[in-house]
C-alpha cells in the first residue's frame, strides 16, 4: 500500500475518531462510575488529532487552523449562485467544513428593506440603500468570524464589491466613497470575478425582474468591477463564466482549494484598511 496524502490522512483519522467516540459513549453508559475518566480520554484524542465536531455535525480542525472566507462576484445572472452551491457541496463532500452565506441576506430586518427596493417595492435615497447594504454585512461579522475560528469555510454569494460595484454605477457616487462603509469588514482570502458579458448574462433565466436588471446599467457594473480588480491588496481570480456549468465548477474548485490550504494558518484579514489609508 503507497502512502497516504495528507487530506487521506485526514479523513482516516476522522474516522478513527468518530469509532472512538462511539466506542465511549457505549462504555459510558455502562460503566457510570468512570464517566469522566472516558470524557478526558475523548478529548485528549481529539485534541491529539487537532479535530472537533461542530454542533451541526461537521468535522473541523481545532484552534490555529481556521475556515477560508471565499467570495463569488460578478454581474447579475453570471451564475454566482449556482457555482456558491456547487463548491459548497463538494467542500463538504470531500470532509471539509464549509458552508454558503449572501448578501444581501434578505431575511433579516435590514435585508428585508433592501429586499423591497430591489424589487421595485418601495424607493430609497441612493445613499441611504447603499449604507444598508453595507450594514447588511456588519450584522452578519459576528457569525462569519465565529464560523471562520470554528473552521468552517465560508462560501459568500456577493460581498463589499458589489456593494461598490453597483451604487458606483449611479451617477454622482465616487469608488472611495462607496468604499468606507465597508472598510474593515472581514477581508476574503478568495475572491473569485466570474466574467460575463452583460449581453450574454441578460438571456439567462428571468433577467429584467429587478431594479438594476437594465444591460445599460449592468455594464456600468462591470466597468466598476474592473476598476476594483486593479487593487493588488484582494486576491482576485478572474473565471471564465461563459463555460458549462461543470467547468466553471472546476476552475472555482481548484482556486479554492488553494485558497483554503494557505487560509487556514493566516489571520483574517482586515478589507481595504491599507487601500483607502492614502
Ligand atoms: N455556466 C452556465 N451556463 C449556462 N447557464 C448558466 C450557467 N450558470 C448558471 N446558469 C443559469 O443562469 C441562471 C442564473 O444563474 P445564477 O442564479 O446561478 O446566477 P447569479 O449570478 O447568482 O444571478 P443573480 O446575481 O442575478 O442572482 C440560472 O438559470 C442558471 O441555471
Ligand atoms: C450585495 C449587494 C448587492 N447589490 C445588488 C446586486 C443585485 O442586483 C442585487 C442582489 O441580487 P441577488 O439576486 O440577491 O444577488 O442587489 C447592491 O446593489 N449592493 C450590494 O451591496
Amino acid at each position: 500500500m503507497g502512502w497516504l496524502k495528507r487530506d487521506e490522512m485526514k479523513q482516516e483519522v476522522r474516522h478513527c475518531v468518530s469509532l472512538l467516540t462511539f466506542c465511549f459513549r457505549k462504555r459510558r453508559q455502562m460503566v457510570i462510575g468512570h464517566r469522566s475518566v472516558s470524557r478526558a480520554w475523548l478529548q485528549f484524542v481529539r485534541g491529539f488529532c487537532n479535530v472537533h465536531r461542530s454542533t451541526d455535525g461537521q468535522w473541523s480542525e481545532m484552534a490555529g487552523k481556521r475556515g477560508a472566507l471565499i467570495v463569488l462576484e460578478g454581474v447579475d445572472r453570471a451564475g454566482k449562485t449556482t457555482q456558491c452551491s456547487k463548491l459548497v457541496q463538494a467542500l463538504q463532500q470531500s470532509g471539509r467544513p464549509a458552508e454558503m452565506m449572501r448578501f444581501p441576506d434578505r431575511t433579516t430586518t435590514i435585508g428585508q428593506l433592501i429586499g423591497a427596493y430591489l424589487e421595485n417595492k418601495s424607493d430609497l435615497e441612493d445613499h441611504t440603500v447603499h449604507l444598508l447594504f453595507s450594514a447588511n454585512r456588519w450584522e452578519m461579522v459576528p457569525l462569519m468570524k465565529k464560523k471562520l475560528e470554528q473552521g468552517i469555510t465560508l462560501v459568500v454569494d456577493r460581498y463589499a464589491f458589489s456593494g461598490v460595484a453597483f451604487t458606483s454605477a449611479k451617477p454622482g457616487f465616487r469608488l472611495d466613497w462607496c468604499m468606507q462603509p465597508d472598510v474593515g469588514l472581514p477581508k476574503p482570502d478568495l475572491v473569485m470575478f466570474l466574467q460575463l458579458n452583460p449581453a450574454e448574462a441578460a438571456l439567462r433565466g428571468q433577467f429584467g425582474q429587478e431594479r438594476y436588471e437594465t444591460s445599460v446599467f449592468q455594464r456600468t457594473v462591470q466597468q466598476r468591477f474592473e476598476q476594483l480588480m486593479k487593487d493588488q491588496t484582494v486576491n482576485w481570480q478572474v473565471i471564465d463564466a461563459a463555460q458549462n456549468i461543470e467547468n466553471v465548477h472546476k476552475d472555482i474548485t481548484a482556486h479554492s482549494l488553494n485558497a483554503i490550504n494557505k487560509a487556514q494558518n493566516l489571520p483574517l484579514g482586515e478589507l481595504w484598511s491599507e487601500t483607502l489609508k492614502n
